[in-house]
């Protein structure tokens, strides 16, 4: 009889501990959740600050961007082994409005990603029509009376999903090649970004072995600890967007009459924010056309003003992805860059001379991989 109260007890106590971790697993995932949507400006309850950092979440997004650099390390390599010659180039992305409409149909339990969140915004603020609210966004903004309501139209919701995409796929690629062809472009940079590679990674890794973060360290993969670590290779990636920058105009409408530079201008006027011929200025940046990543090191950043470099917008609604931007690009190359060396081929011209009205260089980025001893 004593043998069973205790087997039953410790039955008891083996459900209680599941029942509490399932439980737990399910609220962290609920507000983990909500916080996505308040870092995008919807409203919803505020994040678990101990649970929700950021780097929290950036930790598991390394685990997505370690596969996607894995399938990009294999497509390298598989180039550097015939010696073709490759063009660098963004991919843009395809029709994500038709995807939505066929999830309309589908039941939500089926997705967990942020089409699936946008999704249900507009499920939600349908539901719940106008409300009057104050919206924080965090550390990017204090309070903004702009949303009067809770959710997203139609509207909003494609607009939302073609500008995560364009983000996401083109802008990361963007800079991705340019930076690499950049790279390519100046042997002396390039030598000094695999050093600092080699000195945090290690120079073989194989790319095909790691399960989940925190196995790739002792493969010496990138991880996100490491990719913090590579501060030239940021000032090089810095560097190519302040040449190349993809938000090459940024627009802004005037919320009231002001008097700017001895213009008048009226609420409501747009301007051009010309971010391409500010970060190709002479008088900010001497040798404006030089590929030259210590212009980023903190002491030569300090000097200027910080509006002279704004490859992510400035102010509330800048770039909001612009620190997984920076994860994935820095990930992505320093992998790379562990493996293979990029270097310029018949087909290349370089310095790039990018398209009229067209974010594209003219001539192709062209480079040669060549596999590293
Ligand atoms: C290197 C890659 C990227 C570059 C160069 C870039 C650049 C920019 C720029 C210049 C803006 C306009 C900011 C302003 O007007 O002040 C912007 C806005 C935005 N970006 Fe990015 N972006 C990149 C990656 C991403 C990624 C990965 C995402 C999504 C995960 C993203 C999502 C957005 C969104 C949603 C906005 C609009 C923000 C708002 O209107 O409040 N971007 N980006």
């Amino acid at each position: 009889m004593a043998l069973d109260v205790t087997s039953c007890l410790s039955v008891t106590g083996v459900l209680t501990v599941c029942t509490v971790t399932l439980l737990s697993i399910w609220i962290w995932k609920a507000f983990r959740k909500a916080s996505m949507f308040q870092r995008q400006g919807i409203p919803g309850p505020p994040a678990l600050p101990f649970l929700l950092q950021n780097h929290t979440l950036m930790k598991e997004m390394t685990v997505a961007i370690q596969r996607v650099v894995k399938n990009l390390h294999n497509h390298v390599k598989s180039k550097a082994e015939t010696g073709e010659e490759v063009e660098l180039k963004a991919d843009v992305p395809g029709s994500y409005t038709g995807t939505q409409k066929v999830r309309d149909h589908l039941p939500t339990s089926k997705y967990n990603d942020f089409l699936q969140l946008l999704v249900e915004a507009e499920r939600e603020g349908e539901a719940q029509g106008p409300v009057d609210a104050e919206i924080d966004h965090g550390d990017q903004l204090t309070t903004s009376k702009q949303w009067t309501r809770k959710g997203l139209t139609t509207d909003e919701m494609y607009a939302n999903t073609l500008i995560f995409p364009d983000g996401w796929q083109r802008n990361v690629s963007t800079v991705m090649s340019f930076t690499l062809f950049d790279l390519a472009g100046n042997p002396d940079c390039l030598a000094k970004a695999q050093a600092e590679v080699d000195a945090k990674l290690g120079k073989v890794a194989n790319v095909n072995t790691f399960k989940s973060y925190g196995v790739a360290a002792k493969d010496r993969q990138v991880t996100y600890e490491t990719a913090m670590e590579l501060a030239y290779l940021d000032m090089c990636m810095n560097e190519s967007m302040r040449l190349y920058p993809p938000g090459f105009i940024l627009d802004r409408e005037a919320e009231e009459d002001m008097e700017f530079a001895g213009y008048h201008v009226a609420k409501g006027m747009r301007m051009g924010i010309p971010v391409l011929s500010i970060h190709r200025d002479p008088a900010i940046w001497p040798d404006p056309m030089k590929f030259d990543p210590e212009r980023h090191t903190p002491e030569a950043r300090a000097t200027r003003h910080p509006f002279a470099f704004l490859p992510f917008g400035m102010g509330p609604r800048n770039c909001i992805g612009m620190r997984l931007a920076q994860l994935e690009i820095r990930m992505a190359i320093a992998t790379i860059l562990q493996h293979f060396t990029p270097v310029l081929c018949d087909k290349s011209v370089y310095p790039p001379k990018l398209q009229k009205l067209k974010f594209e260089s003219q001539d192709g980025l062209w480079v040669k991989f060549q596999a590293r001893a």
